[in-house]
């Protein structure tokens, strides 16, 4: 999308039709390393092609890894077993996943690594990953406590146990647990404090791990331990972006259309996938609604919350202020653009006031997208009810689903460029 502005034109009429998603973002990236990290040949299907996923994909062909690309959601990966250090730092643009999960696979591999991303990255903390890997005697220095990452491996760790807190993210008890199976002897991980944000993505590690040959067991719900079994090349098949589908499942109940995405919501085994229940409870969504395990629901839902006929408050999202941008702020204020007083912020909880009156007015608001992909493709719902929507830099969408647009263009809805 090569425009700065993209005003979304309300369709008028039930949005009705098929639209595939594109694969899963964090299952692509899962399998992109384990597949990287294993000896032979792997055969991705059903795989996400996006920026996060190419820059996965780019670093590992940096390492010597072969990464081929037969079709539009192929990845052919042969690798060696080994991620060879690079000759020129690794740029991972904003892709959580890619900088987390190589951060700590990078650690059992020889020689110096520099992880590095964009300007948004460099604000995205990773220091809790990094000092659980120092404390395994890796030589690892991240000064700003984000990106770059500088790594001097030497192949292996120190110890055999390591207590992580993953309050910011789940990446970093993710990232642990896939490189760990890479170690000379069994491996224990856990977690510090009580429980984790977002326990969907580490079973999602877990499914994909054990895919490519992985032992993992869990001896508490807040411990688990990884045999040394390295990885085992094989065929894996990626199921759609849940996260994606939010979106197509909002527009449906936004429009009352029939949109079908082909993957009933109880297939995906992704956390998002949890999301389809309070929308398709759209316009009666409940009063309070707990984000900590749907996380990158939280946008699309938040959006919808603006036409519920009763306000909502959102709970449990206080790590939404370190994803791609300040998501609980970016929705504030671009709830607040579209009408003053539509949102507010309490802690880190936030409160949408609803008003389902808002549909068919014009209300002319430039929403400030923060360069987040999840911001740009939740407010382009909000124009589908209320006129002069404008979203900035729409292109900002490539991060997961490139074809967003015309992904609602094949729907019906239409734009104006400026
Ligand atoms: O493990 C994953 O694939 C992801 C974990 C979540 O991030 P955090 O664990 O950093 O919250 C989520 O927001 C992100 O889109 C993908
Ligand atoms: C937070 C996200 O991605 P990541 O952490 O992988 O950059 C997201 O996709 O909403």
């Amino acid at each position: 999308m090569k425009t700065d502005k993209l005003t979304i034109l309300p369709p008028g009429r039930p949005l009705c039709g098929r639209v595939d998603p594109p694969g899963s973002k964090s299952i692509t990236n899962r399998a992109l390393l384990l597949a990287g990290l294993a000896r032979g040949t792997s055969r991705l299907t059903g795989a996400l092609k996006s920026d996060d996923t190419r820059y996965m994909a780019d670093a590992l062909r940096a390492m010597g890894v072969t990464v081929d690309e037969p079709d539009a959601t192929t990845f052919v990966v042969t690798g060696s077993g080994e991620l060879k250090a690079p000759a020129e730092p690794l740029f991972l643009g904003n892709a959580g996943t890619a900088t987390r999960f190589l951060t700590a696979a990078l650690a059992l591999g020889s020689g110096r690594y520099v992880v590095d991303g964009d300007e948004h990255m460099r604000k995205r903390p990773i220091k809790p990953l990094v000092e659980a890997l120092k404390s395994l005697g890796v030589a690892i220095e991240a000064p700003t406590g984000c990106p770059p990452v500088t790594i001097d491996a030497k192949g292996a760790f120190t110890r055999n146990k390591v207590v992580i807190d993953a309050g910011l993210s789940s990446q970093y008890v993710s990232a642990l647990q896939m490189a760990a199976a890479c170690g000379a002897e069994p491996f224990e991980i856990e977690l510090a404090g009580a429980d984790i944000g977002a326990r969907g993505y580490i079973d999602l590690t877990l499914a994909a791990m054990r895919a490519f040959g992985a032992k993992v067991s869990q001896p508490t719900p807040a411990s688990w331990r990884i045999e040394p079994t390295g990885y085992t090349a094989t065929d894996f098949h990626i199921e759609p972006d849940a996260s994606a589908a939010t979106y197509l499942w909002g527009a449906q109940v936004l429009t009352g259309g029939a949109i079908d995405i082909s993957t009933p919501a109880g297939e995906f085994t992704q956390p998002d996938a949890r999301a389809y229940d309070v929308i398709s409870a759209f316009p009666h969504m409940p009063a309070v609604i707990d984000g900590s395990q749907m996380q990158d629901a939280i946008p699309t839902i938040a959006v919808l919350a603006a036409f519920n006929e009763t306000p909502v408050r959102f709970v449990g999202i206080a790590n939404l202020r370190v994803k791609e941008c300040d998501r609980i702020r970016a929705l504030s204020t671009g709830l607040n653009n579209i009408r003053t007083g539509l949102a507010v912020e309490e802690g880190d909880d936030l409160i949408v006031h609803s008003d389902p009156a808002l549909t068919g007015q014009s209300l002319p608001a430039e929403i400030d997208t923060f360069a987040d992909h999840r911001i740009a493709m939740s407010f382009a719902l909000a124009g589908l009810k209320i006129r002069d929507i404008t979203i900035l830099d729409p292109g900002c969408v490539a991060k997961t689903y490139p074809g967003y647009w015309d992904a609602l263009g094949s729907l019906g809805v239409q734009f104006k460029q400026d």
